[in-house]
Formats: C-alpha cells, structure tokens, sequence
C-alpha cells in the first residue's frame, strides 16, 4: 500500500507567485526557511528554491501537482482589477477558487490563506476606518470588486475542521511597492500625458495605501497563526499601514519624487465622476468599432475622490500585526526602484 507522506509545515505553494504581491510573498517566504511551489499562469522570475508550475489556476489536473506534499496554500492571482471582462473575473476568481479549494482538500493540504481585498464592502462612497464586520458591498464598483465578494465567501465558508482544511482571507488595500505592475506605471503613464494637473474634489479625502512588505507580513502571520483552536479561523482581516493619508498627497509625493509636478488644480468630484461614467460608455458602445481604455475610469475617480481607509485592530489583536515599513519609508523606497519612470528618462 502506498504511504501518505505527511506534508512539511515549511512547504508551501503560492498561487500568483508570479505576479507583484506574489513575488514578494515567495522572497520572504524562502527568507523564512519555507520551501515554495509557484503555481502561475506565467513564470516571470527565477529563483533558487522555487518551482515553477505553470497553468490555468481552473484547471485542477494542472493544480494538483504544485500542492503536492504541500500543508500551506497562498491564494493570491486574480485578473488585473483594470479589466473589464466580465466573464475572465467570473471564471477566474469564482469558478477557479471553488477548483482552488477541490483541489486543497483533494491534496491534502491543511491550510488555505486567501488574498481578498478591503474593497470588498466598497460601493463608491465613503468608508472611514472601515471594520471588518461592515456589510459586502450590495452595488460592487465593478465587476472585479463583485467577484472579489463571491471568492472570499467561498474560501472563509471552505474552513472545516473536520475535513482538515482551514482558511483564512486578508484584505490589503492599495498595494505599492517595487515592482507593482498598476499603481505607479498608470499614474507615470497620466502624468506623462498631461492628465496629472487636476485634483479631484477637495483632496482632503483619506486612503490606505499599503507597502508590499507589510501586506506580505500579514499574509504569513496569518497563516503561521492558522491551527484549528485558533480565533482566526474562517474570519477576513484588514491589513493596511495603519496610515490613512490624503489620498492626493500620497500621488504628490510620488509624482514629486519621481520629478514630476504635484497636481495643482482642483475639479468638482461630481463633475468628473459624471464625464468619467459618460467615457465608459462610450468606449462600451464603440467597442466593436473602436477600442479605447479612459485613464479617468468611474472605479479610478471613486477611489480618487473618496474616503476609503480600513481599521486593522482586529489584525493586531489576533495575529499580533504592526506594520513592518512606514508609509514614508515605503514611498521612498517604491520611488527609488522604479528609475525608468523618473522624469526625463
Ligand atoms: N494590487 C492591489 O492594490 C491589491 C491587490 N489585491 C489582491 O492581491 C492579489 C495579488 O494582486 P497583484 O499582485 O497586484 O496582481 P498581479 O496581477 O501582479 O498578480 C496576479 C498573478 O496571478 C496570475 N493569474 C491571473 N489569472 C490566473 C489564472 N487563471 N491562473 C493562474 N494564474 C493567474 C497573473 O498572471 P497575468 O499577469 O498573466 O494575468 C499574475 O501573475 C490579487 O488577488 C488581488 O485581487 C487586493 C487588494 C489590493
Ligand atoms: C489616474 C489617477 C486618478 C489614479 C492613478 C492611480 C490608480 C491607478 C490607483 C489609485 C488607487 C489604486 C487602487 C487599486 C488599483 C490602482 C489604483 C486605482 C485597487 C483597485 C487594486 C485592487 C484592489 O483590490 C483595490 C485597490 C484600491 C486602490
């Protein structure tokens, strides 16, 4: 009869280790002593110590090998949240987590850490120190947001102690740091053509803006905190830099660094909001003739004019979280890796 081989605590694979919170996600993983499986629909890196499995994530045939002798699963790919094809977010993020969790109890493993996002209770207006216990957003912001929902439902309603796997979600917000592939490159490729000047409303509305590290953090705190007497178990966490800043002085201070000028001038959020939905529109209606992608979506100005940052006490209570990286230092440290954005470059 063959033998079970009992998974190591220290093996772990990492769905989306491909992509930016991913990448990091694996580095501190190894830093750990943790030998990593990368489960990716594209292998952009290599690294001693990783192997690389490559595949649709809906595919169970092509997921199981990478949870092989696995205890610790991260989930953390999802199509990028600018995309507006509703049927990839609805395949990917709800069909492909359900074969996620199938292919988590199928192999064995023990634990499953989810990456949600603290948007995920965000319907377009204003969240101040947002808990975790607020109500799913009943009117997502997009199709993103509303599948975001249906897939942290699914992995916290996954957690079973008696069929051996438990979960958890974390819900970062706002993501930066090297490497990111979005918030940078897309507010550098604005300011580039000229659509920086303006600040939309008042601009004294606060955001979490989270550096990588400490999102990172809160992901293996969470899942070395994962046991089945543990409080943590099926619950979602916020894990934010405990900073809410304004949300146009944090795009000031990267603008700045970068060598670019601060926007200046300030537009009605209202007016803006309205021209960005009448875009979008535009752009649906013409899609079989022309294609083209506004930089001012209706999902950018409602995150750009509003209010939106998130308590994470029930972090620091229950998975002993404190932000590794200040807002500042992660600023100047995300300005510094990306040279080929600066100014004149
Ligand atoms: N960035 C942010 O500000 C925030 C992100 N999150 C969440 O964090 C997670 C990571 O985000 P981030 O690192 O920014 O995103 P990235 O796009 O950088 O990483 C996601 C990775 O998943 C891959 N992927 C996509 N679809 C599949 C699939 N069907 N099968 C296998 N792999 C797939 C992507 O490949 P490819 O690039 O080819 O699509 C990419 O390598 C996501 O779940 C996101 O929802 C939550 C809050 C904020
Ligand atoms: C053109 C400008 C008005 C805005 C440029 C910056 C934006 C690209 C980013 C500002 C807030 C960011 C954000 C996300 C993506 C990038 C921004 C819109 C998310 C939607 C990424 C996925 C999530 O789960 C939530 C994030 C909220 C903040």
């Amino acid at each position: 009869m063959a033998t079970r081989v009992r998974p190591s605590n220290k093996r772990c694979a990492v769905i989306g280790g491909s992509g930016f919170l991913g990448r990091h996600l694996v580095e501190k993983l190894l830093d750990r002593g943790y030998s990593v499986s990368v489960f990716d629909i594209r292998q952009s890196y290599e690294l001693p110590g990783v192997a690389f499995h490559l595949g649709d994530l809906c595919d169970k045939q092509a997921l199981l090998p990478a949870m092989k002798d696995v205890s610790l699963v991260f989930h953390c790919a999802s199509p990028a949240p600018a995309s507006d094809d509703r049927g990839l977010f609805e395949r990917v993020n709800i069909q492909g987590t359900r074969i996620v969790i199938q292919a988590c109890i199928e192999a064995g493993v023990q634990k499953l850490v989810l990456t949600s996002s603290a948007s995920v209770v965000f319907e377009g207006t204003d969240i101040k120190n947002g808990r975790e216990d607020l109500p799913y957003a009943k009117k997502p912001i997009d199709y993103y947001t509303e599948t975001k929902i249906e897939q942290e439902k699914l992995v916290l309603e996954a957690c079973d102690k008696e069929k051996g796997l438990l979960t958890v979600a974390i819900r970062p917000h706002g993501i930066f740091g090297p490497r990111d592939p979005q918030l940078v490159p897309i507010l550098v490729d604005a300011a580039r053509r000229g659509k920086m000047k303006f600040i939309i409303g008042d601009g004294t509305n606060l955001v979490d803006f989270t550096f990588v590290e400490n999102v990172v953090h809160g992901h293996i705190l969470a899942a070395e905190r994962l046991r089945p007497d543990s409080p943590i178990c099926g619950k979602p966490y916020h894990i934010t830099n405990d900073e809410p800043v304004k949300f146009w002085d944090f795009m000031s201070d990267v603008l700045v660094g970068l060598g670019y000028a601060a926007p200046r001038y300030h537009l009605p959020y209202a007016l803006v909001y309205g021209l960005a939905l009448l875009l979008w529109l535009l752009a649906l209606i013409l899609r079989p003739l022309v294609s083209f992608k506004p930089t001012f979506t209706p999902m950018r100005v409602a995150l750009a004019g509003t209010h939106h940052y998130y308590n994470c006490e029930r972090a620091k209570q229950d998975l002993g979280y404190k932000p590794v990286v200040g807002l500042k230092d992660g600023i100047a440290r995300t300005v510094q890796s990306y040279p080929h954005l600066r100014q004149g470059a």
